[in-house]
């Protein structure tokens, strides 16, 4: 069962550069959460201060009681074998075979035995579609398959949190689907908690419990997913249309009149639509008791919608 992860009023910049400040969330334990943002806001940045790799100004991050903005080199190193990570690219080694790459960690952080090692590589690579792969160089295979060599290794120090940096991009939108119904399968599998960075909105729609979005260096708005989803906050909504009216302009802020006068112009009508059914794990997948509750809320929102057609 995940972790929880509560995050209060965290500011981080870069010399004069404030890239987000007051920043406070939770992200549930076991739940998946997706971090929006317009390029540049700072969602990279925000995965590596959660994982300790820098170190913010103010506030706090509270895992199992422990403030990680506090503790000492030693004990974070302790914390962050809480973690795997996706990185944008998996980040394998390029002059090691896939099997290598994904053993790295045990090797690196545990005195597991080869043959222990071995079980827990190959169950790693059949959970994401890997096996026969073994032997591969990262340059020989797809983007796609590279992406889930990068998850087989965050996945084999059986992490409590997962954190993914764009797991989408460069992908078409097959192999796109392929790995959201992996993730949600995985969450479901393993039960940790979460947190994805994309700029993918049909993934934001389909596969998180939570949604947050970071824009002009502020938290814009966290919460359930339908929340977001049917909100009428003009920086949620521009973003997840995907449009161009609205606050969020080409490289800066635009200026109020002419946010109000394109938002005037907009037709909003279609609401509806955007209540998108939760991403369900695949037949055989067992399932933990709160995909009960996320598909009665599923079924009670598609009567809704019925209803109200
Ligand atoms: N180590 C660093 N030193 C100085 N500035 C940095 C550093 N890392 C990131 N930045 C700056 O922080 C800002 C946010 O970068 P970040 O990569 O987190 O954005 P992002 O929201 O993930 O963008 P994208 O969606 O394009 O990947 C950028 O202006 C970047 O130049």
């Amino acid at each position: 069962m995940g972790v929880e992860i509560c995050v209060e009023g965290l500011t981080k910049s870069f010399g004069h550069q404030v890239i987000w400040q007051d920043v406070s969330l939770t992200l549930p334990a076991g739940e998946v959460s997706v971090m929006l943002g317009p390029s540049g806001t700072g969602k990279s940045v925000f995965l590596k201060t959660l994982v300790g790799l820098l170190k913010p100004e103010r506030g706090s991050i509270t895992i199992q009681g422990r403030d990680l903005t506090k503790l000492r080199e030693r004990d974070l190193y302790e914390v962050r074998k809480l973690f795997g990570v996706l990185f944008q690219d998996g980040a394998l080694f390029g002059s090691m075979n896939l099997y290598d790459n994904i053993a790295f960690p045990l090797r690196e952080h545990t005195r597991k035995s080869e043959s222990e090692i071995r079980r827990i590589v190959l169950e790693k690579m059949d959970m994401v579609g890997l096996v026969g792969a073994e032997r591969k160089l990262p340059g020989e295979i797809s983007g796609g398959m590279r992406k889930r060599a990068g998850l087989a290794r965050a996945l084999v120090l059986d992490p409590e949190i997962i954190l993914f940096d764009e797991p989408d991009s460069g992908l078409d939108p097959v192999r796109v689907a392929y790995l959201n119904q992996l993730i949600v399968d995985l969450n479901a599998q393993i039960d940790a908690t979460f947190l994805i960075v994309t700029h993918d909105i049909a993934s934001a729609r389909l596969v998180p419990d939570n949604i947050g979005l970071l824009f002009r260096r502020e938290l814009v708005m966290f919460g359930p997913r339908e929340e977001l989803l049917t909100s009428d906050e003009p920086v949620v909504r521009q973003f997840l249309h995907g449009r161009m009216q609205g606050p969020i302009g080409m490289a800066e802020e635009k200026d109020a009149a002419q946010v109000e006068q394109e938002l005037a112009q907009i037709d909003d009508s279609a609401h509806v639509q955007e209540r998108t059914p939760r991403l369900l794990p695949g037949p055989g997948v067992a399932r933990p008791p709160r995909w009960e509750a996320i598909a009665r809320r599923e079924a009670r929102l598609r009567q809704e919608e019925v209803a109200g057609a």
